[in-house]
């Protein structure tokens, strides 16, 4: 188990280090497009997870997305402070 901002700090080390097998490599690889396909894709999960789902099913769809918003702001140069001002 992890919060927000150390997977955060994780899939950031993972950009630099570029591990093999990485799933995040291979997403940052495919570029923002992609990627912003993937948060829709996820985003739509959400909602059909919480409207037909177990409260389980809904909660693993949404650090899915979460997931995947992450790798986005990695993608951009964005920080968590850069969304969490916001807030
Ligand atoms: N939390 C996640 C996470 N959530 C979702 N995903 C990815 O998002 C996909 C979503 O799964 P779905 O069930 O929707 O399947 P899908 O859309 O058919 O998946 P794909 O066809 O796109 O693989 C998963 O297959 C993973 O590729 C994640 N990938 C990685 N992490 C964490 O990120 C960290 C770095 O991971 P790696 O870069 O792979 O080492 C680790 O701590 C992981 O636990």
């Amino acid at each position: 188990m992890k919060t927000f901002d150390q997977l955060f700090v994780e899939l950031s080390d993972k950009a630099v280090t570029r591990p093999e097998g990485s799933g995040t490599v291979k997403e940052l690889d495919a570029g923002v497009h992609f990627i912003g396909k993937k948060i829709v894709e996820e985003a739509a999960e959400v909602w059909m997870a919480a409207e037909y789902q177990s409260d389980a099913e809904a909660a693993e769809e949404i650090s899915q997305l979460i997931y995947h918003l992450q790798v986005l702001m990695v993608a951009k140069g964005l920080t968590p402070d850069d969304v969490y001002r916001y807030l």
